[in-house]
């Protein structure tokens, strides 16, 4: 087992109902000793005077938007929770940062990764963003920025539908679910949300169980969105394998696993596409290295996630791969496994990335390297 604090990120636009989430969750003794980090964009940290029961244990940043300004800020606030933690001068089993409505999760979720010292004590136990259902809809609709924090959330906080009627708030929740197959839904009113609907949906740590990295890549979700998605992606026949299609003109096997190909139909979901697929035979090392270098070189900034359970050739457990634009995360090698499936999951949420191009990459993983051999 890790010893690793959980970090979950609370993202989601203005006004959506992000302080009051985390007031609820800092008034529920079920959720643990949470410290939390606020990050403000402005002059004033007005979420500090909203937060009740704040104490030593709660940081707040206003150095600016924390997706460019604060980075630094941030480490520095990690660590000094960190470090008055290990001198016993601070008592927290979890960390919550909540960052301001305009924020990209995207530079915070690399600050935890490469972030060497942060990486060893921290892991990331899931972004949720929270949507309101009064202005959530005309709000994906102004703005790219609120449909990224959507299409990059493991678990969505659907909020204010108190103030909606169903009907309303079943469309606006049919739309988050085809911008993320793959995440979570629950409702909150008033931030009342079940604490193990929030925590615990990050990617696996070492030695986990296949069973948590599959709730977390969460393929059966692609699956079963909801149409016209899912009519579009199960229209999608097998293409034949031609003589120099894939990213490196390499001739690919048919694909016989492909799971779910949606692209969103609204104007501004358009430029989402979510792509998962399943590879029945282990996956070839080499390949899997020079797939993944060209997919960050080719694609880096446009990938909002990638999420993986691989079975390499010559392994015993599958391991996690987790993603965030140009950054991977270490690979993670889940626990000893005896189950007879060994598939390999992959999905891809893509920014601007037509899907033709993602389902030819991914069909690069089922060739394996030529090998030349130069004449004498
Ligand atoms: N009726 C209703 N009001 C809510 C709900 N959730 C939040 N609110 C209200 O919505 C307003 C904004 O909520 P906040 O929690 O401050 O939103 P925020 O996302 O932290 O806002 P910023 O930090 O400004 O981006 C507040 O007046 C809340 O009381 C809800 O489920 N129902």
């Amino acid at each position: 087992m890790t010893s690793q604090i959980p970090l979950t990120l609370i993202t989601g636009y203005l006004g959506a109902g992000k302080t009051t989430l985390v007031n609820a969750l800092l008034r529920d003794a079920s959720a643990g000793r949470i410290a939390v980090v606020v990050n403000e964009f402005g002059d004033v940290g007005l979420d500090h005077d909203l937060i009740v029961e704040a104490t030593e244990e709660m940081v707040l940043l206003s150095s600016g938007c924390m997706c460019c300004t604060v980075r630094g800020d941030l480490v520095q606030a990690l660590d000094g929770l960190l470090e008055k933690r290990s001198a016993g001068r601070l008592a927290f089993d979890r960390i919550v940062i909540e960052t301001t409505g305009l924020a990209d999760p995207a530079p915070i979720l690399h600050t935890l990764i490469v972030t060497p010292d942060l990486g060893a004590a921290l892991r990331m136990d899931g972004v949720v963003t929270v949507c309101d259902a009064v202005n959530g809809a005309a709000t994906l609709d102004a703005g790219f920025e609120s449909i990224q924090q959507v299409a990059m959330a493991d678990v969505l906080v659907l909020s204010k539908t108190d103030l909606v009627t169903p009907s309303e708030a079943g469309r606006f929740r049919a739309r988050l679910a085809a911008l993320a197959p793959g995440a979570r839904i629950v409702t909150a009113e008033r931030g009342a949300v079940p604490v193990a609907e929030l925590f615990g949906h990050g990617a696996p740590v070492k030695g986990g169980a296949l069973s948590e990295a599959e709730a977390w890549v969460n393929m059966p979700a692609y699956a079963a969105s909801p149409a016209p998605l899912s009519a579009l992606a199960m229209s999608q026949a097998p293409r034949a394998a031609g003589p120099s299609h894939g990213l490196f003109g390499l001739t690919p096997a048919p694909r016989t696993s492909l799971l779910a190909v949606t692209t969103p139909t609204a104007r501004h979901d358009d430029r989402i596409t979510s792509v998962a697929m399943t590879f029945d035979d282990p996956i070839n090392p080499t390949m899997l290295d020079i797939w993944m270098h060209a997919l960050v070189a080719v694609c880096g900034p446009d990938i909002l996630r990638l999420k993986a359970v691989i079975w390499a050739e010559g392994l015993d457990t599958p391991f996690v791969i987790h993603g965030v634009q140009h950054i991977i995360d270490a690979p993670v090698r889940l626990a000893r496994w005896t189950g007879q499936d060994r598939k390999s999951r992959i999905v891809i949420i893509g920014r601007d990335l037509p899907r033709e191009d993602l389902l030819e990459n991914l069909d690069v993983l089922r060739t394996r390297p030529v090998v030349h051999s130069l004449p004498m």
